[in-house]
């Protein structure tokens, strides 16, 4: 399968920055949601689940088509919840329908992560609506109830090393696990809209407990009531992956670094971008004083 990336001479950095804009003033104003925590994570989970479908070994899968808005993805059990993420870039669709699915959903992501302090991810546009018969089957999102071997499975079938897998994991430093979508709860303690290198920190930090939660399912507590999923606590207990743990605990501006190149990378696995192709680094709120 090949998605080649659609060059559209009309539409420049301004008309998506107008779109970030957008996006980042509505998580500003919607502060409340999800116990103020904000729709920034959502929206990040949104980008990464539209693109983590992606498969090498056929290019299928991943951003480029926007097929989650297809019910058969949307409907996907490792997709609950996002519907929040959906609902909340309706109006701005509807507002700016120039753009396509991928790349809103893929915007919205990379917004969310530079709003809430993140690094600055580069964007490329070009991703093209596909018809309902491209959306990919459910069951290639992963199963939190896993260990090492099966994450750097899951994560080479996303052409991502062991250093990239780190990083993108850190991403949950933001927002937090709902039983109602996951079967998984906590962290009661400081769940975070700020993008820091917390997560990596607290899993060497933290005294962990293997526990069965009220779901039936295994989940890593902390005294200070913060959880980690079984594919979290496996980064502490494989020796390669507990290297890169430490260096991101230890060097924020490392991790910061990692993240940036191995999320670009996840949101536009399995796209052709053709020469000269636009690359743009959007401006945050703060820095147009806005
Ligand atoms: C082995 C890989 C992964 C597994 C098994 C996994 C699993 C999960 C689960 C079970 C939740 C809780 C969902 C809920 O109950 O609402 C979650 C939340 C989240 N995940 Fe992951 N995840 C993985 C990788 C990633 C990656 C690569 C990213 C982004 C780069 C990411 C970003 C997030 C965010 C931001 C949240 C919080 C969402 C919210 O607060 O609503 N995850 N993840
Ligand atoms: C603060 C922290 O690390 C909580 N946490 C730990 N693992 C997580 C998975 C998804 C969302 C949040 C998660």
């Amino acid at each position: 399968i090949v998605h080649i990336a659609a060059l559209n001479k009309d539409r420049k950095i301004d008309d998506y920055q107008r779109i970030y804009n957008k996006i980042a003033e509505k998580i500003r104003e919607e502060d409340e949601y999800d116990g103020y925590i904000g729709y920034g994570p959502i929206l990040v989970r949104l980008g990464w689940h539209s693109s983590g479908t992606y498969d090498k070994t056929n290019n299928s899968g991943g951003s480029y088509g926007g097929t989650y808005r297809f019910k058969l993805e949307s409907s996907d059990p490792s997709n609950n919840g996002l519907q929040n993420a959906a609902k909340f870039l309706d109006p701005i669709y509807k507002e700016f329908n120039w753009i396509s699915h991928g790349d809103l959903y893929t915007l919205g992501a990379v917004c969310a992560v530079q709003e809430a302090q993140g690094p600055k991810i580069p964007w490329r546009p070009g991703r093209v609506d596909l018809p309902e018969t491209e959306t990919p089957a459910n069951g290639r999102l992963p199963d939190a109830n896993n260990g090492a071997d099966y994450v750097r499975n899951f994560y080479a079938r996303l052409r991502m090393n062991d250093r990239e897998a780190v990083a993108l994991t850190g991403a949950h430093c933001l927002g937090r696990t709902h039983y109602k979508n996951s079967g998984f709860d906590g962290p009661w303690g400081a769940a975070s809209n700020s993008f820091t290198n917390e997560f990596f920190v607290n899993l060497l930090n933290e005294q962990w407990k293997l526990e069965k939660n009220k779901s039936g399912n295994y989940q890593y507590d902390s005294p200070k009531g913060y959880m980690m999923l079984k594919t979290d606590y496996a980064l502490i207990q494989d020796p390669s992956y507990l290297k890169i743990v430490k260096e991101f605990a230890n060097d924020e501006a490392s991790f910061f670094k990692e993240f940036a190149s191995s999320f670009q990378k996840l949101l536009e696995n399995g796209i052709d971008y053709p020469k000269g192709a636009p690359q743009y680094i959007f401006k945050t709120l703060d820095e147009q004083d806005i």
